[in-house]
């Protein structure tokens, strides 16, 4: 049976989903965007604000689950400026050992939901 996680620490879903879906050891979040959880208000300006706002919203729901980032076995990041590609880096690379990194893909799109400028989920396992 799947479990739902929700956590305070994570943006309520904007639309019909959940933060993330728990199937046995299998871990799958919802896409982050930067919103503060505590207001409810979107965050946009700052890539590496955002990008924090966003691994920090991730890393919530991985202790919400029992996991922590080495779980994480996949991430995918939306961006709508690859120009920004450095700047995220630097600091989603910090969330991780790089030796032990998951595997990723990275991919620039038109838009994203509430015109934010990064979005990211992740698979993990237990
Ligand atoms: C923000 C999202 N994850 C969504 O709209 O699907």
């Amino acid at each position: 049976m799947k479990k739902i996680i929700s956590t305070k620490g994570a943006p309520s879903p904007i639309g019909p989903y959940n933060q993330a879906v728990l199937k046995g050891n299998m871990l799958y979040s919802s896409g982050q965007i930067a919103i503060n959880p505590e207001t409810g208000k979107l965050e946009t300006g700052n890539i590496e604000h955002e990008t924090t706002l966003v691994m920090e919203s991730i890393k919530a729901i991985l202790t919400e689950a029992g996991m922590t980032f080495e779980n994480v076995l996949k991430a995918s990041i939306f961006v709508s400026d690859m120009e920004n590609f450095g700047t995220i880096n630097k600091i989603y690379g910090s969330y991780f050992n790089e030796a032990t990194a998951p595997a990723r893909e990275t991919v620039e799109v038109a838009n994203l939901p509430k015109y934010v400028n990064v979005e990211i989920s992740v698979i993990a396992s237990l």
